[in-house]
C-alpha cells in the first residue's frame, strides 16, 4: 500500500484525470484519502488531493510525493465520493468540485503551525518548551518520526492549524502571566514602593491567582493601563505574550435561551413524518409547504432537537440574505454552542474557525449559507433547506451545483431526511411533491391564529390620472400616517432588481450607457458618479447631455435614498431606518439597524430585497410594496415565478402576531396573475397557472435546460463559434431536444466582450453531459489561445 491516488490542482481537461505517486517511507501509515499534499508536477510543485491508497499503479516510474499539507483528512470519504458526483453533474473538474468543499481559507498561501491543546507525548516536548504554538517546520527538522505527531492530533493533545499569510485569518489576544514564583513575586512586592497602588495591585494579583490572563481584562480589573504594567514586564517579574484564539463571532452576545413550544396541531402533523424518517434512518426529502408566519422554524427546531438526541447532526441552509442575527440567534437560542454558523459576512478566518469546529466535533449543527451544505459532519441526521426556492442555492461559479441537489446526495448518503420549506415552494421542489417524489408537508394556518393580512392592490396608472406624482399612492400615505398615529410599524419594500435609477435627457432621450457592457449605467447620489453594475466602469455625472448638450438631463427610477427623501418630506414626524447595500456595507451595520427598528427606534424600515425575508417583529402592521412589477419584464422565464415569492414573502412580514396586518403594493401590472395571486395569499392557483405557461413555453419544470455562452472581443467570432455549437449538438444529441440560438445574450456585451448563447432544452438526453463535454475538449485550443470563453450551466437560474 504505497501508492496515492493524487487529484492535482490543475485544471484543465488533460489534467482531469487520477495520477499516481509513490508514498515516501515517512508518510506511509500517516496518509489517508481526502489529505492534501504537495505532489512534483511537470517541473512544479502543485497541490492535490489524495482520493485512494492502493497497491497497484498504471504505470512503472512514479514520482515520489513530497509532503503532506493536513495530517487529518481535510475531506471525509462522503465527500470525495461527492466530489465525483458533483464533478460529473456539473460538468467542472474534479479538482474544482473537490476544492469547493473546503473554506476559503485553505485555499490560500499557509504556514503549518502546531497547537498545543493538551498534555503532550514526551518526544514532542522540545519543539513546545514554553510556548503553546510551534512552527511546523520545527517539527520536521526534529527527526520526530510523522506518525508520533499525527497520534498526539488524533489524541486531541496538538492541533495541526493553517496560518493563512494574511492578518484577518489569524486572531490572537495579549497574555500576561508570572514569570517568577510566588515567593519570588512576593519579594519583588515588598521592594516595590508603597505609593505605586496599581504595580502592587498587580503584582498581587498573581501571587493571589497565578495563572494567565489576558492583557485588557487584567488592566480593566484594576482600572489602571499599560504603563502601569511595563516595569513589571521590564524587571522581568511578569510576561507577555501573543494566544491564537478561536473566533467566535456571536460570543459576547447574551442570547437568551429558548425551551420547545407546544406545537400546533398542523406542527405537530408535520413534524410526524420527519421525526419517523429521523428514527429509521431512511432517507426522504420533504417539501414543508407553510404560510408565512406558520412556525416552519419550530418544526426544524424539534426536528434538529430529535437528531441530537440521537448523537447526530444536522445542516441547516439560509438564504444569505436571511442569515440575519434574528434568524441564527433562534437556533443558538435552542442549541446554544453546539451551532457553528458559516455566513459569508464573516472573514475568511472565521469562517475557517467555524468550520474547524465542525471538522472537530465541537458543534453538532451548522447553519449557514449555500456552501454550509458541505460542513464536514460525518453522522448526518437531518438537512433542512430553508426558502427552498431561492435562486441563490444555486451557484453561479464552477461547480455550478444546486444546493438543493447535494442535500439530496448527502441525505441518501447518511440515510437521512432532508426538509424543503418555503411558503412559496419552486415550482420544481412543489411539482416533485405532488407527483410523490417528495413528501408533501402543509402548514395552511399562521401560528396562534394570527390571520393571514389584508391585500390592496394599487393601480399606480390611476393615482397619475388622479393628479398623484408622488412615489406613494393616496392610500398607502393614508395608512402610513395612520400606523404613526397608533404607534405601529410600517415596513415599506423597494425592489431594486431590474429598477435601477438610469440617466435620461429629457430633451432627446439619451441614455448613458457603459462604453464596456451593453447596459445602462446607474446613478449614485452619495458620489454623483454613475456606474456599471457589471464591470465596475464609474464616470461623473454630466451636466448637459453628450447627444444634444441641453441641460436638462436627469436621473430616473426610484433608489432607496430617493424614497427616503420623500418620505422626509411627505412625512416630516416619521422616523425612518434605510437598509440598503449603502448603509449596510459597515460590518455589523445589519445587525445594528434591525434591533434599532425591533426596539421600535424608527416607525418606518424601509429597504430592498434584504428586509424581503426572515424578519419577525411584532409591531409591524403595514407592508408597502413600492413597485411589484419590476421585475416582471427581465428576459427570466421565471419572472412571474420570483415576483409572486417576492410579493408573497415581503407581505408576510406584517400582523404575524395579535395585531392584524395590511399589505398595499402598488404596481402597473395590477392584472398580472403572479401580483393578483400573491394578494390572494393563495399559493396553488398560482403553480397552477404557472405550470401551464412553462408546459406551454417548455420550461422546467416540464422540461430540463442547458445553456451555454459563448464570449469574445470579436462579435463574428463569438456569434459563429455558437452557431457550430449548435450545429454539433444537433448532430449529437436525439431528435427530441430543441435548441433554441445562436441569439445575442439579453447582457449582450461585458466588458468589450460580445455574449452569444445557445439553450439547449431536453426531457431525457443521457448523452447530453458526452456531447458538451466533447464540445468543450475541442474548443481547449481555442479558449487559451484565442481567449474565447465558453461557459455551460446545466439548469440555469441566471439567463442573463
Ligand atoms: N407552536 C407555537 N406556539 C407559539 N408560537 C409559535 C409556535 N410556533 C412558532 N411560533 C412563533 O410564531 C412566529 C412565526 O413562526 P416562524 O417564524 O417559525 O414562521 P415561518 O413559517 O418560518 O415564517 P416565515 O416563512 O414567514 O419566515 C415566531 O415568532 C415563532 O416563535
Ligand atoms: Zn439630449
Ligand atoms: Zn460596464
Amino acid at each position: 500500500m504505497n501508492i496515492a491516488k493524487v487529484v492535482v490542482d490543475v485544471p484543465a481537461s488533460q489534467t482531469d484525470r487520477v495520477y499516481d505517486y509513490l508514498i515516501p517511507e515517512e508518510l506511509i501509515n500517516v496518509l489517508q484519502p481526502g489529505m492534501r499534499v504537495i505532489v512534483p508536477f511537470g517541473n512544479r510543485r502543485i497541490m492535490g488531493f489524495v482520493l485512494e491508497i492502493s497497491s497497484s499503479a498504471e504505470v512503472d516510474k512514479l514520482k515520489e510525493i513530497q509532503e503532506t499539507m493536513d495530517l487529518l483528512p481535510a475531506l471525509t470519504p462522503e465527500l470525495l465520493d461527492l466530489g465525483v458526483w458533483m464533478g460529473e453533474r456539473t460538468l467542472s473538474f474534479h479538482i474544482t468540485a473537490l476544492q469547493a468543499m473546503l473554506p476559503q481559507a485553505m485555499k490560500a498561501t499557509y504556514q503549518k503551525v502546531l497547537v498545543r491543546t493538551g498534555n503532550i507525548p514526551d518526544a514532542l516536548l522540545p519543539l513546545f518548551q514554553e510556548e503553546d504554538t510551534s512552527m511546523y517546520e520545527q517539527f520536521e527538522h526534529s527527526g520526530v518520526p510523522l506518525a508520533v505527531l499525527q497520534q498526539a492530533i488524533k489524541a486531541g493533545q496538538i492541533e495541526l492549524r493553517y496560518q493563512v499569510n494574511s492578518k484577518e485569518t489569524k486572531k490572537t489576544i495579549r497574555m500576561i502571566d508570572a514569570d517568577k514564583s510566588v515567593e519570588e513575586l512576593q519579594e519583588a512586592l515588598s521592594n516595590v514602593n508603597a505609593r505605586a497602588m496599581k504595580q502592587r495591585a498587580l503584582l498581587e494579583h498573581f501571587i493571589e491567582e497565578p495563572g494567565q490572563i489576558a492583557q485588557k481584562h487584567l488592566l480593566e480589573m484594576y482600572e489602571t493601563t499599560g504603563s502601569t504594567l511595563k516595569p513589571l514586564l521590564d524587571a522581568g517579574l511578569l510576561r507577555s505574550y501573543d494566544k491564537e484564539v478561536l473566533r467566535d463571532p456571536y460570543k459576547d452576545k447574551q442570547i437568551e435561551r429558548t425551551r420547545p413550544l407546544q406545537l400546533s396541531d398542523s406542527q405537530a402533523k408535520a413534524l410526524e413524518p420527519i421525526l419517523e424518517s429521523i428514527q429509521s434512518e431512511a432517507h426522504e426529502v420533504f417539501l414543508l409547504h407553510g404560510v408565512t408566519g406558520s412556525g416552519k422554524t419550530e418544526v426544524y427546531l424539534q426536528a434538529i432537537q430529535q437528531v441530537l438526541e440521537k448523537g447526530q447532526e444536522a445542516i441547516v441552509l439560509v438564504p444569505e440574505i436571511a442569515l440575519t442575527p434574528q434568524t441564527v440567534n433562534r437556533f443558538k437560542g435552542r442549541f446554544g454552542s453546539e451551532v457553528a454558523v458559516l455566513h459569508s459576512a464573516l472573514s475568511a478566518g472565521e469562517k475557517y474557525d467555524e468550520w474547524r469546529k465542525i471538522q472537530r466535533k465541537q458543534v453538532k449543527v451548522a447553519v449557514g449559507a449555500r456552501s454550509a451544505i458541505f460542513a464536514p459532519f460525518e453522522n448526518l441526521g437531518i438537512i433542512i433547506i430553508d426558502e427552498e426556492h431561492e435562486t441563490s442555492y444555486k451557484q453561479e461559479d464552477h461547480p455550478k451545483y444546486h444546493a438543493r441537489d447535494i442535500a439530496v446526495f448527502r441525505g441518501e448518503y447518511h440515510h437521512a431526511p432532508v426538509v424543503l420549506g418555503s411558503a412559496t415552494p419552486s415550482l420544481e421542489s412543489y411539482a416533485r411533491a405532488e407527483k410523490g417524489v417528495y413528501h408533501m408537508l402543509e402548514l395552511p394556518e399562521r401560528v396562534n391564529h394570527a390571520s393571514m393580512p389584508d391585500y390592496q392592490i394599487i393601480d399606480m396608472r390611476d393615482e397619475l390620472h388622479a393628479g398623484n406624482r408622488s412615489i406613494f399612492a393616496r392610500e398607502l400615505l393614508e395608512q402610513m400616517k395612520e400606523r404613526i398615529r397608533r404607534k405601529e410599524q410600517i415596513v415599506l419594500f423597494l425592489n431594486r432588481r431590474g429598477y435601477s435609477t438610469f440617466v435620461m435627457c429629457r430633451d432627446c432621450g439619451h441614455t448613458v450607457e457603459c462604453p464596456h457592457c451593453d447596459i445602462t449605467l446607474t446613478y449614485h447620489r452619495s458620489s454623483e458618479q454613475l456606474k456599471c453594475h457589471y464591470c465596475g466602469y464609474e464616470e461623473q455625472m454630466p451636466s448637459i447631455c453628450p447627444a444634444c448638450e441641453s441641460d436638462t438631463i436627469r436621473y430616473f427610477g426610484t433608489g432607496t435614498q430617493k424614497v427616503e427623501e420623500s418620505l422626509t418630506q411627505l412625512l416630516p414626524e416619521a422616523r425612518v431606518i434605510r437598509m440598503d447595500v449603502d448603509t449596510t456595507r459597515r460590518k455589523g451595520a445589519h445587525e445594528k439597524l434591525l434591533g434599532a427598528f425591533g426596539r421600535g427606534e424608527a416607525d418606518i424600515l424601509l429597504g430592498t430585497q434584504m428586509i424581503a425575508k426572515g424578519l419577525d417583529f411584532e409591531r409591524v402592521t403595514l407592508v408597502g410594496v413600492l413597485a411589484a412589477d419590476s421585475m416582471l419584464h427581465l428576459p427570466d422565464f421565471r419572472a412571474a415565478e420570483k415576483t409572486f415569492q417576492l410579493l408573497t414573502q415581503v407581505s408576510g412580514r406584517a400582523g404575524r402576531h395579535s395585531l392584524p396586518g395590511e399589505v398595499i403594493i402598488q404596481t402597473y401590472s395590477p392584472e398580472h396573475y403572479s401580483v393578483e395571486l400573491a394578494a390572494a395569499g393563495d399559493y396553488r392557483p398560482f403553480f397552477q397557472t404557472e405550470m401551464q405557461t412553462r408546459r406551454a413555453f417548455q420550461y422546467p419544470p416540464y422540461y430540463y435546460l442547458a445553456l451555454l455562452t459563448v464570449s469574445h472581443q470579436n462579435q463574428v467570432k463569438a456569434m459563429q463559434t455558437t452557431q457550430t455549437i449548435v450545429q454539433l449538438l444537433q448532430k449529437h444529441l436525439s431528435d427530441q431536444v430543441r435548441i433554441l440560438g445562436p441569439t445575442p445574450s439579453p447582457l449582450a456585451r461585458i466588458k468589450d466582450r460580445y455574449r452569444f448563447q445557445c439553450m439547449v432544452k431536453y426531457k431525457n438526453e443521457p448523452n447530453l453531459r458526452d456531447v458538451i463535454r466533447r464540445i468543450l475538449h475541442h474548443y481547449e485550443d481555442a479558449r487559451k489561445k484565442e481567449d474565447l470563453q465558453i461557459h455551460v450551466d446545466l439548469q440555469p437560474y441566471s439567463l442573463m
